[in-house]
């Protein structure tokens, strides 16, 4: 017997990108809502979009036998945010392949290095610092140091400055268009050609670098095929690590922003570690960051009725799907305490994608998150003595990524 079908809910016009720049976060679930529909489609970019909101949804999405991802995401955001050639873009065997080479950085030893050299960055910043200091500014160049460091990239002190304002366009400025754009693509250029320069230098032995950080092991990483990777693509993989460590400040910001205007659940997170860890969580889930996963149509299939076209590029709502009122009581409320009860779905909760880590897209560094920013969070609570001096921070729905631009001054 044949499913009943349905049409998928249809936003009439020729494109709605330019809805999209100005609804930002609220783009999908303000059609999902209009629709009463979590299968939706208009036209991004141009072309045919099916968008998805919801945890059936996400788990459909993450279905590797119906979705790839080669050339999935816009030109526009390889040039800018991803790279060309990067694990993103890989699927089947030489995704799995690939991914491996992150996640073998995923152990507990190398998430506990990380932790401890971004205590070590903070203190060497705010200490002997009686300043105003803008957190976001601040996590920046801390995260910047953490990153050189953990990756294994040689850096000298004061250069970490320079490196933070090559990298932060990556991400800060991937969303834009006219002059941010190109200078987002500028700096992945930039980027690239200094790293692939390293790597050359790595395999003619006329540099030496920590043998056991990531530069070194992607440098001499083969592929399923047994061959070394093309310099441009260790460059791109290095740099798949390089900015989204340094991104993490946009958490930072926001942690702290949450601190500020939530006090009560700031004093829930002083009282364990546990609460800290739930405070992280509820970050991650009540603020935006990274708007949707993009994949597209493997071959034709029908889901619940709902027809999806081979090739067809397809957007899961990573915010509306953390605020979907089916999986989350009072979405719209900051409250860590939830986390209590999480039963902890790959799909419910998705801020940095779902599914798995190993055969699937999930984010390669979201324990790495998780774990700078509960250390952060720890000491910004119990080691530093600060307040928040008067100040207009904030946020729009539609500023991607969010920056509140939270100030904090320090007590001398
Ligand atoms: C700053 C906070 C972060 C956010 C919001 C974030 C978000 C995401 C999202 C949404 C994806 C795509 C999921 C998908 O396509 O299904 C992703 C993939 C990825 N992320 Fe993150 N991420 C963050 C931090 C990190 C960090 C710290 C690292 C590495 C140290 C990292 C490395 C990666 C890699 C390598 C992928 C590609 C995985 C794949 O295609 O298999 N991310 N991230």
């Amino acid at each position: 017997m044949s499913e009943e079908q349905h049409k998928i809910p249809k936003e009439p016009g020729l494109d709605h990108t330019l809805e999209l720049l100005k609804e930002g976060y609220h783009f999908i679930v303000n059609r999902a809502n209009k629709f009463d529909s979590r299968v939706i489609q208009t036209r991004l970019l141009g072309e045919k979009a099916i968008c998805l909101v919801g945890k059936e949804e996400a788990e459909l999405f993450y279905d590797n036998s119906r979705f790839f991802r080669q050339e999935a995401a816009p030109s526009r955001v390889q040039k800018t945010l991803l790279g060309v050639g990067g694990v993103q873009g890989l699927d089947g065997e030489e995704h799995r392949h690939r991914k491996a080479m992150f996640m073998a950085f995923m152990t507990e030893a190398s998430l506990e290095e990380v932790q401890s050299l971004a205590k070590k960055e903070w203190k060497r910043l705010l200490e002997n610092s009686n300043d105003e200091i803008k957190i976001y500014d601040a996590a920046q160049i801390v995260l910047t140091r953490v990153a050189l460091r953990w990756t294994g990239v040689p850096f000298k002190n004061d250069e970490a400055e320079d490196w933070a304002s090559s990298l932060s366009p990556l991400f800060e400025m991937a969303s834009n268009i006219g002059p941010k754009h190109l200078k987002s693509r500028w700096s992945r250029v930039q980027l690239e050609n200094k790293i692939e320069g390293l790597v050359k230098k790595i395999r003619d032995d006329s540099i030496r670098v920590d043998q056991t950080k990531a530069l070194y092991h992607f440098s001499w990483h083969k592929d399923i095929n047994g061959e070394l990777l093309d310099p441009h693509v260790v460059a791109v993989e290095v740099l798949n690590l390089l900015r989204p460590i340094v991104a993490i400040s946009v958490y930072v910001d926001l942690t702290l922003f949450a601190v500020y205007e939530h006090p009560e659940e700031a004093d829930y997170a002083r009282q364990s570690h546990d609460n800290l860890q739930h405070f992280i969580q509820e970050v991650r889930r009540y603020y935006p960051f990274f708007p949707a996963a993009i994949a597209r149509v493997k071959k034709d299939f029908t889901w619940k009725g709902y027809q999806f076209k081979e090739n067809t590029m397809t957007l899961l709502d990573l915010y509306g799907t953390n605020h979907d009122p089916n999986i989350w009581k009072k979405p719209h409320e900051f409250n860590p305490s939830r986390f209590k009860d999480w039963e902890g779905s790959p799909f419910d909760f998705i801020p940095q994608g779902g599914g798995e880590f190993d055969m699937g897209h999930r984010c390669a560094g979201e324990w790495i998150t998780i774990d700078i920013m509960r250390v952060t969070l720890d000491y910004f609570l119990n080691d530093v003595e600060y307040v928040f001096p008067d100040q207009k921070s904030g946020f729009d729905m539609n500023d991607i990524p969010p920056i509140s631009g939270v100030t904090i001054k320090i007590r001398g």
